[in-house]
């Protein structure tokens, strides 16, 4: 007996709704002009494209399906995916050597990322400390770029990257919004900076709270909003993954889940565009299971805060950042969420806020309009409507 499998959408409905249909073929599908053929009869429009094949896969015959099939739906997370050949940075200076920046230090200087990392921080010695400790990692890794280390922020001249996570954390029983006041000052001083030392720059913004800083370093540096960023939206989609894989009992690898909205009370994560194995969330979750994966990404970095006593997050953050970088450089390509200013993509203007985007070299290049259902379109404009508020006051 021949098997055809239709999969990628979570319901007929909706796949008529994003007017195609989605066939990933795996390792020991038999293929045949079954799903074709169904789909049709549904009236569901077929994007042809190519697919990639994961292993040889076997057919019975039947023509119509062959080895090209439908194109996949866009995925959002890496973790097991091999690098393509990336750019190396030229400077990349991290404002913050902190928890988040000196994580982000470690791993950019032991993947080799740029030509020279510069840290800088306030705290007398901190940042030279780490560049030193860093550089003295050089003989096991074989890292070629050097690290620099130092407290003032004429520092950043002529970097091409510059990641920003001056500032306060919070503190058990904080939201990150009431850090606005302290680190809109810290964000004010380092823009300034940047925008005078560094104004071809590309800035990725961590501090929180990370929408309105964002939206402050926009402002301050007067950049393009292709050339400041904020970095959240990879952060709140791998705790996403992780919660949906660990309520599935499957590998993080085999989740695809995005998060987008506020880095804060208002995130969204997006369970319609979820899967686990190529299949919806209800094939492998019930509905409440995965309400409590989205809550469980929602709270995930006030957890980690609860469970600190004192600072937040900094491993999930650091590699999150990465991310962002890696499709700058070239490492990874696709759709990634970052926080970036609307200009009407989702029916929200002026407003910084997590949407999928692809990025390049300098920075931004395309935000991507998905197809949302009504509840998580909603969810946006109540993110976008939180923030302006959160703003005005
Ligand atoms: N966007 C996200 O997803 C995300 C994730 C984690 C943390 N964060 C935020 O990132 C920020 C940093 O977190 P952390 O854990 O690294 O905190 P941390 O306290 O460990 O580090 C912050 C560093 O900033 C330095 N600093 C303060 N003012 C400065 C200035 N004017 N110039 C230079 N350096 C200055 C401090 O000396 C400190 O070393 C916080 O606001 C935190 O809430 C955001
Ligand atoms: O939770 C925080 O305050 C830090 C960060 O925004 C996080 O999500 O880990």
């Amino acid at each position: 007996m021949t098997q055809g499998r239709v999969i990628g959408t979570d319901t007929v409905e909706d796949a008529r709704q994003r007017g195609r249909l989605i066939v990933e073929v795996m390792p020991g599908d038999i293929v045949t002009a079954l799903a074709r053929e169904s789909a049709e009869r549904l009236g569901l429009k077929l994007v042809d494209g190519p697919v990639e094949m994961p292993a040889p896969v076997r057919t019975d015959g039947a023509t119509s399906m062959r080895r090209t099939l439908y194109r996949r739906a866009p995925k959002w997370q890496a973790p097991s995916r091999s690098p393509r050949k990336a750019r190396r940075l030229g400077k990349l200076a991290l404002i913050g050597a902190g928890g988040v920046g000196g994580n982000i230090a470690h791993l950019t200087s032991r993947a080799d990322m740029a030509e020279e990392i510069v840290l800088i921080d306030i705290a007398p010695g901190m940042a030279a400390a780490t560049a030193l400790d860093l550089n003295h990692t050089s003989g096991i890794t074989g890292a070629a770029g050097r690290c620099i280390g130092g407290e003032t922020l004429d520092l950043v001249s002529g970097a091409e990257v510059i990641v920003v996570t001056a500032g306060r954390a919070r503190s058990p029983g904080m939201t990150r919004a009431d850090l606005i006041d302290v680190n809109a000052r810290v964000i004010r001083q380092a823009g300034e900076a940047i925008r005078s030392e560094a104004p071809n720059a590309v800035v990725i913004v961590v501090t929180n709270p990370l929408d309105e800083m964002t939206t402050e370093m926009l402002r301050v540096t007067g950049f393009p909003r292709e050339r400041v960023l904020g970095m959240a939206g990879t952060l709140d989609s791998s705790r996403f993954r992780n919660a949906l894989a660990m309520m599935a009992g499957v590998s993080p690898a085999d989740v695809d889940a995005i998060t987008l909205g506020s880095h804060g009370e208002e995130m969204a994560p997006i369970p319609s565009r979820a899967t686990i194995k190529g299949r919806p969330l209800n094939v492998f979750l019930s509905e409440e299971q995965v309400k409590a994966c989205v809550k469980d990404a929602i709270t995930g970095g006030g957890q980690v805060v609860a469970l600190k006593k004192s600072g937040s997050a900094t491993i999930a953050p650091a590699h999150a950042t990465i991310e962002l970088i890696d499709h700058m450089r070239g490492a990874r390509t696709g759709p990634v969420p970052v926080s970036v200013m609307l200009n009407g993509e989702y029916g929200i203007d002026d407003v910084v806020l997590g949407v999928p985007a692809h990025l390049g070299q300098g920075g931004m290049i395309k935000i991507e309009e998905l197809r949302l259902t009504e509840a998580e379109t909603a969810a946006l404009h109540t993110a976008a409507d939180a923030i302006r508020t959160r703003l005005a006051t």
